[in-house]
């Protein structure tokens, strides 16, 4: 079989794709967060909410090819203040009275790959001029922050 002609704009194709290779990069998007009830019964630790920190995929796939583990520093006052999470869903479930920065530090699993760290400030009371309606009473508080992780194409 006679090798295929390649045309000089082929040539160029090729050419900017092993270009591109030597260090083609992938985005991943992400979203890191919270949510939040108010606890129906009152609690003598004074504690009013349960809430939920947590990265995850914006797109449903498995973060676990890139993420060898998810590090949450929570305050200090509450036990085991540093939490890990080695595999999916990453997230730490807790009940508390107030708002606090919770810092989330993602390492990947390429060695090569420096850990990225975000911080995210707990939210658990609805805010806005709607507020206070009682409508939002048993609502859950969102605050989700969309990021990309942007990674070295290993192979
Ligand atoms: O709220 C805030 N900091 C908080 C730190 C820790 C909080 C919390 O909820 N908990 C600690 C844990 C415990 N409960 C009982 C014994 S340990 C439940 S709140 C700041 C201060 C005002 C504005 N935001």
């Amino acid at each position: 079989k006679q090798p295929q002609e390649v045309t000089p704009a082929q040539l160029t194709l090729n050419c900017s794709r092993v270009a591109a290779n030597l260090g083609t990069v992938i985005s991943k998007p992400i979203v890191y967060g919270s949510v939040a009830h108010y606890l129906p019964e009152k609690r003598a630790d004074g504690r009013t909410h349960s809430w939920t920190v947590f990265v995850k995929p914006y797109h449903n796939e498995d973060l676990s090819v890139f993420i060898k583990k998810v590090h949450f520093k929570l305050h200090d006052s509450y036990g085991n203040c540093n939490r890990t999470v080695s595999k999916m869903p990453y997230e730490v479930s807790e009940t508390g009275w107030g708002e606090f920065e919770i810092v989330i530090k993602i390492y990947f699993q390429d060695p090569n790959e420096r850990p990225v760290t975000v911080y995210h400030v707990l939210k658990l009371f609805h805010t806005g001029p709607d507020a206070n309606d009682a409508v939002f009473a048993n609502l859950p508080v969102y605050c989700e922050n969309y990021e990309e992780i942007v990674f070295q194409d290993p192979s």
